[in-house]
Order: structure tokens, then sequence, then C-alpha cells
């Protein structure tokens, strides 16, 4: 029997470690098939994601040419197509990495039971974690609720595998003529926004594919990496790695990270030491519970992982979500995120707890409307690090910051910001104020708002709340489901 291959790639957009990839090329000649399934029950991407596809499975289209491959593209039902593809091209070795949404779950095991059931092998691999969510437990076996337990179990395991080098060559499988007319070109995709053109922004700030991640982390080992610990608050300055867009699609692996810290380390060649690796390590970690959060609760993006938030008496729907969206609230840490956000499709980890915190709590806005925003707006949208991370803020997630941690955005951005320079890039208008006043423009001198062309509730919004306000009511909110009385701290 002739040996012949296929791989399918979903959010394992590299050569490199990627252990499915390299046994279907060490199986025979191999078909690269990447499908756009948006019918089914997963979530659909959003529009900065889809941008970030895009370029991705060009970069990817591009390598495996350089090997001697092809990436036929298609859309399709993945149920569907594959067991008439793998017929028709006499494929006998199906190969993935797995997934950890239930969606996606459950699509791969009946796939799988169709396949097998037609005699092909499947074999499915894990590039996206390093630890799969199953793979940690806790001493009673049982899934675990709180990160640092979680990580100490982790790093008990051990080092991750040395990752892979990417396959030399690639024997191509070509598509049987039958299906030739079901590829496509990766513009019928329309991943990327047409008019208007609104992705100018992320094209500047990014270069997605195996080849930008690999650079992004180079630069960073030999960059922000010193002083990690400490400088990864700030988002004034380039302060950590931004490798979340090419984690989450795969165009690196945590493994590979993990060990070119270690041998950046050992070489002398990092910026950092050992606590900054350390730090960073954990970051990695805090994706890690997020998967493993995930897996344990399917539904964690759109219920309450602690049921006592059901009743929670969200403010009714105002004109204050559009506000927050686009950069009007009037704080100014808050709307240079936000805007931040809209121009690059990534902000700040800093930020991203302020502007949450100031939706959920000081406008009393359900955290899934917030989730929503960033799963359409963020190039990194992650199933599991977003909904985890909203509900984390929100208070009504695992091992979560308490409801009552509420971030006050003019002392965070006095803290974080210093000298207003986040500030001033993001919102211009405010670029000429004082260090004294850019956090607190509502309170700036008629003559230093003059000399800085600023006009309150013209070129720059008044406060869209008042945060002592703001805070009470959200305090008067919780107590109102759980009982307790919060003093005002
Ligand atoms: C409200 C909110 C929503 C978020 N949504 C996402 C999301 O959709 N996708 C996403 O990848 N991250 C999300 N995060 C986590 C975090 O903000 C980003 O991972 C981080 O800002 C990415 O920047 P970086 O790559 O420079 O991080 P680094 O500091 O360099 O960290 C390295 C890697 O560790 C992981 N990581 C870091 N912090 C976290 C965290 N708190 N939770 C989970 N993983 C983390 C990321 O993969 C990151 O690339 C969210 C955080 C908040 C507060």
């Amino acid at each position: 029997m002739t040996r012949a291959a296929l791989h399918w790639f979903r959010d394992d957009l590299r050569l490199a470690d990627n252990p499915g990839l390299a046994a279907a090329t060490a199986h025979g000649p191999t078909l690269c098939l990447y499908i756009l399934d948006e019918g089914g029950e997963r979530r659909r991407l959003g529009g900065a994601s889809r941008w970030w596809l895009a370029q991705s499975l060009r970069a990817l289209s591009a390598s495996l040419r350089e090997r001697g491959a092809e990436l036929v593209v298609m859309r399709a039902d993945p149920a569907d197509l594959l067991p008439k593809l793998v017929a028709e091209a006499g494929i006998d070795l199906v190969t993935w990495s797995r997934r950890y949404e239930a969606a996606a779950i459950a699509l791969d095991r009946d796939l799988k039971e169709t396949l097998v059931g037609a005699g092909v092998t499947v074999r499915s691999f894990n590039s996206h974690l390093l630890n799969e969510p199953w793979q940690v437990s806790s001493k009673l076996g049982e899934p675990m609720k709180v990160f640092t337990p979680y990580w100490r179990a982790a790093r008990a395991k051990g080092e991750p595998a040395a990752p892979e080098p990417a396959p030399q060559r690639i024997l191509p499988l070509p598509l049987p003529r039958a299906l030739a007319r079901a590829a496509v070109d990766l513009t019928d995709l329309a991943l990327e926004p047409a008019r208007p053109d609104w992705a100018g922004g992320l094209r500047a700030e990014w270069t997605p594919g195996e080849a930008g991640a690999a650079e992004r982390l180079g630069d960073f080992l030999s960059g922000s990496l010193g002083g990690y610990g400490e400088g990864r608050n700030r988002p004034d300055c380039v302060s950590t790695s931004r490798l979340s867009p090419h984690l989450r699609f795969g165009e690196i692996g945590p493994r590979q990270i993990w060990h070119a810290c270690q041998t950046a380390s050992a070489a002398g060649m990092a910026a950092g030491g050992a606590s900054d690796i350390d730090k960073f390590l954990s970051e990695i970690g805090w994706r890690e519970f997020s998967y493993h959060l995930l897996f344990y609760n399917p539904e964690l993006a759109t219920k309450n992982y602690n049921a006592r938030f059901d009743a929670f008496p969200w403010a009714p729907e105002t004109q204050a979500l559009k506000r927050w969206q686009r950069g009007q609230t009037g704080y100014p840490l808050v709307d240079a995120g936000m805007r931040e956000l809209w121009a690059t499709g990534w902000m700040h980890n800093r930020v991203r707890m302020v502007v949450a915190s100031f939706l959920i709590k000081h406008l009393l806005i359900d955290w899934r409307q917030g989730e929503d925003w960033f799963w359409d707006t963020l190039v990194d949208a992650d199933p599991a690090s977003n909904a985890a991370s909203w509900q984390w803020v929100a208070g009504s997630g695992a091992d979560a910051a308490p409801y009552y941690r509420i971030f006050n955005p003019v002392t965070q951005g006095e803290k974080f910001d210093p000298r207003g320079d986040y500030v001033r890039r993001w919102v211009p208008e405010l670029a000429d104020l004082d260090d004294a006043a850019i956090h607190t423009p509502w309170q700036a001198s008629a003559s230093a708002l003059r000399d800085a062309g600023v006009s309150l509730g013209e070129t720059y919004p008044m406060p869209v709340i008042d945060l002592a306000f703001g805070r009470q009511r959200a305090l008067d909110a919780l107590a109102s489901v759980s009982g307790e009385t919060v003093l005002s701290r």
C-alpha cells in the first residue's frame, strides 16, 4: 500500500516544534491543509483575529513552498470534507494538533471515529501547551482552581520536551483532481477588511508568522527580559514580549519559548536574570492555567465560573459602553488603552486590567460585553485567556481578584505611566498638558487647559462617571449578591 499523509493545520501555524507535521512528513508525501470552518458550533473569529489569520496563512504558505510543499486552503465543514478528501487521495495517516474548546473537541472526536472507521490512522499531538489540561491535577486528582498550586504542580513535572526542528523538505501530496476546485485562494476567504480598511495600524505594528514570532522572541530575550519582573507593569515602555498573538495562532509554541529562555540564559545571552525568567515563564503559566479552566469549564466565556454572580445587578445598557469602546470615557489611561487596542489590536496587560475593571465596576457593565469587544478587536483574542482574564477581573472567576478590588484609573496612571508618555501617545489631544494634569484633565486649571489647547467637553470628554460614585455603586451591587458589606477603602 502506498503511504500518504495529511496534516490538518489549525492553531499550529508553524513548521518547527510541530509534532503532527513531523509525523506526517516522516510517513510519506503530505497534503498540508487549512480549513476555514465558520459553520459549526465554534465561535467565529473576531475581526482582528481574521486579519492576523490571513497574514499567518500567507507566511505559512511561503515557508511550506520553500520546502517543496503547498498549503491547500478550503472553506468547508471538516466533518464533510476530510473523509472525502482522505478517500479520494488515498491518505492513510491524518495528523493534527489538539484543541481544547468543547465544540472543537467534539468535532475532532467524531471525525476521528469516522476516519478510523474508514481504515485511516489518526494521530493527534500537543503543540499548544506545556501541559495539557488533564496532565495537571490536585493531589486528589481533581481539576485545580488556584494558580499558585497549579503552577507549582505543573513545574514539578520537569522540563518540557525539547522542540523538534522544522522538516527540511516536504514531499508534497497533490490534491486529487475531483477536489481541486474546492481549494480557494487566500483572498477568497475575505478575512481582511476592504472598505473601510481599518488594518493599517495592525500592519504597522506586527509581522505575523513563524519568522516574525522568532524575531520577537529573540528581541525580547536580549532586550526587555532585563528587569521584566518590574518593567512588565509599564505600558509607557516596551516592557513585555508581545508574543501573545503569535502564541494564539501557534506560530510559536510554549516549549520553544521555555527552551529558548534556558538556552539564552546558559549562554549568557539573556538580558534578564533567573527571577525575570521565572516571572516570564509564570505568565506563560497563566496561559496554561486558563486552558486548564476552559477545558473543565467549557462555558467560561459566557457563564460565571462562580454562580453567585448570576444574580449580579448589572446597570442597564447605556451610552457608557460605546464611550468605553471608543476611548471616550474622559479617563486618560482608560481611553489610551482602548485606542491602542483599536489601532493595533493589542493592549498592555496592566491597562487591560484597568479598562476591564473600569467597565465592570465603575460602569457596572456585564463582563461579557467587554469580553466580546476584546474578542473582536484583539489580535491575540484567545478562547481561554480572554474568558479567564475577564472573569478574573470581574471577581467571578477561579482564583480571581476580589470584586472589591477596584482599580482607580487615575492612581494606576500616576504609578505606571508616571510621565504620561503612554497617554500622550494614544490620546494626542492631551499631549500638551503637563505631567501633573495628564491623568486628571478635569482638575486642571482653566489656564493650564487653555495653554494645552484642551477644551473639556469639546476636544476631550468630561469623565463619564464620578469615580467615587461608581466605586460605591459597585460595592453596593456586590453586597446585594454576597451579603458582604465592603467598607470603602
Ligand atoms: C481583560 C483581559 C483580557 C485578556 N485577554 C487575553 C487574550 O485574549 N489573549 C491573551 O493571550 N491574553 C489575554 N490577556 C492576558 C494578557 O494581558 C496578555 O497575554 C498579555 O498582555 C500579552 O502581552 P505579552 O505577549 O507581551 O505578554 P508577556 O508579559 O510577554 O507574557 C508572555 C505570554 O504569557 C501569556 N500571558 C501573559 N499574561 C497572561 C495572563 N494574565 N493570562 C493568560 N496568559 C498570559 C501570553 O501568552 C503572553 O504572550 C488578557 C488580560 C486581561 C486583563
